[in-house]
């Protein structure tokens, strides 16, 4: 590893080229709802560097905003104020519709995409609920368009590299699994920030649980139960929860512990010393042990550590495989873009994530919130949108 070689992989990573795009009627034109804050990295970027991919239309509830994120992104069209993303989903240049807005509003705009005839990226959690979830899936179904849970850890080569440990026969068996991922909220977020409105479905299950959960579920191919879940709330509140932990129980033998916190504690004296993030995994195996820092975001920076019982412990990283398409640079993102392209063109992805996995996944968000009875009147929401 050479510290010139990282940092330009991380420059095109956080910055990629520009490449040239190929002829018309091939491209998927975008239409991104929301000028959020996760669109760039999540789409505007990986975009850029997809020669079958522009993104052709922004709509934010306001029409300056939307025209001053237009500019900064070269954005061509822009849509905005109180019909703007419907606007937008009507727009019969857009082929696919992005979607990075508050988790309570992502089942009505899928469906309102869907019904116009789009393709959707929707961010993780993909919806509320697990009924929410269904119809989604269903209605995409229906229509034969291609609808993706943007989970995006799951297109990275690092992550299918631990796939690989984990099913040869080098460690064994899983015994156990514990997971942790907590951050600053406090001073990465506004105070009013969507991910602490129950209304807009905030809560740190929500919005961090489905990385810690979905690795574990693509690592142990199932699904699990849910023994038992904690919630701390966020003060004031009684209905959105700051930290949660769970134990649950995969493939009905592999107990596993999840820890999600939006307000991480300090460490030092008196902990008063701030900590960013704390993003760990281990995976626990008869004959050794296997641990992932930055599952999250694995295109940044990762290490997967392999320590067998017997034999030396070793560190891999993995940003691409041999044989497989893509580049060192690209981000999750980009290879997520990557998978959904070809799934629009009725070509083989390198990885997907299905509708069932969608599915299964809020089943168990849907659990654990049960579980900590801060369940929930988002079921109510779905009468709203029922087609
Ligand atoms: N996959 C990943 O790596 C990540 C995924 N995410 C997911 O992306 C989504 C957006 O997160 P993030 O970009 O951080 O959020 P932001 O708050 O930056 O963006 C949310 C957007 O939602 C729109 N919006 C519509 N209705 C409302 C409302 N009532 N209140 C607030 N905003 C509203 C706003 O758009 P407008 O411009 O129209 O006002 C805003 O730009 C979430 O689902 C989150 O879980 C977030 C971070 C990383
Ligand atoms: O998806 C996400 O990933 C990174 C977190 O910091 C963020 O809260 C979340 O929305």
């Amino acid at each position: 590893m050479n510290l010139l070689n990282v940092i330009n992989r991380l420059r095109k990573t956080t910055n990629p080229p520009t490449e040239a795009k190929s002829a018309g009627s091939s491209i998927v034109h975008f239409g991104i709802l929301g000028a959020s804050r996760i669109a760039p990295d999540a789409i505007i970027k990986p975009a850029r560097c997809h020669e079958e991919v522009c993104i052709k239309a922004i709509a934010a509830r306001d029409l300056g905003r939307a025209a001053k994120y237009a500019r900064k992104w070269s954005i061509p069209k822009v849509y905005g104020g109180q019909g703007g993303y419907q606007d937008l989903v009507n727009d019969p240049e857009v082929d696919a519709v992005y979607i990075g807005l508050p988790n309570s509003l992502h089942c009505e705009w899928t469906i309102k995409a869907l019904s116009a005839g789009k393709h959707v990226i929707c961010d993780k959690p993909v919806a509320n609920n697990a009924n929410d979830t269904r119809r989604m899936f269903a209605m995409a179904a229906e229509k034969n368009l291609v609808l993706l849970e943007a989970w995006q850890p799951r297109f990275h080569p690092a992550l299918h590299r631990m796939k690989d440990i984990v099913d040869c026969s080098e460690l064994g068996s899983i015994t156990s699994m514990h997971a942790h991922f907590g951050i600053w909220g406090n001073v990465m977020f506004p105070g009013d920030d969507i991910r602490y409105h129950y209304d807009l479905g905030g809560g740190a299950f929500m919005d961090l649980g489905p990385y810690p959960l979905n690795v574990m579920c693509y690592l142990t191919s199932s699904n699990p139960t849910v023994e038992c879940a904690r919630a701390i709330c966020r003060p004031k509140s009684t209905q959105v929860d700051r930290r949660m932990e769970t134990r649950l129980i995969f493939a009905d033998t592999i107990p596993a512990t999840i820890i999600v916190d939006h307000a991480l504690e300090g460490w030092g004296p008196f902990r008063l010393l701030p900590r960013w993030v704390k993003i760990t995994l281990k995976v626990e195996c008869e004959g050794g042990t296997l641990e992932i820092w930055n599952y999250p975001l694995p295109s940044l920076w990762h290490t997967i550590t392999v320590t067998p019982k017997r034999g030396r412990r070793r560190v891999e990283r993995c940003y691409k495989r041999q044989g497989d398409r893509g580049e060192e640079w690209w981000s999750a993102y980009r290879y997520q873009l990557e998978a959904f392209v070809d799934k629009v063109k009725r070509r083989s992805p390198m990885a997907w994530r299905s509708a069932e996995d969608s599915i299964n996944a809020m089943q168990v968000i849907d659990a654990v919130y049960t579980k900590v009875r801060l369940i929930n009147d988002f079921q109510n929401a779905t009468d709203a949108y029922r087609m």
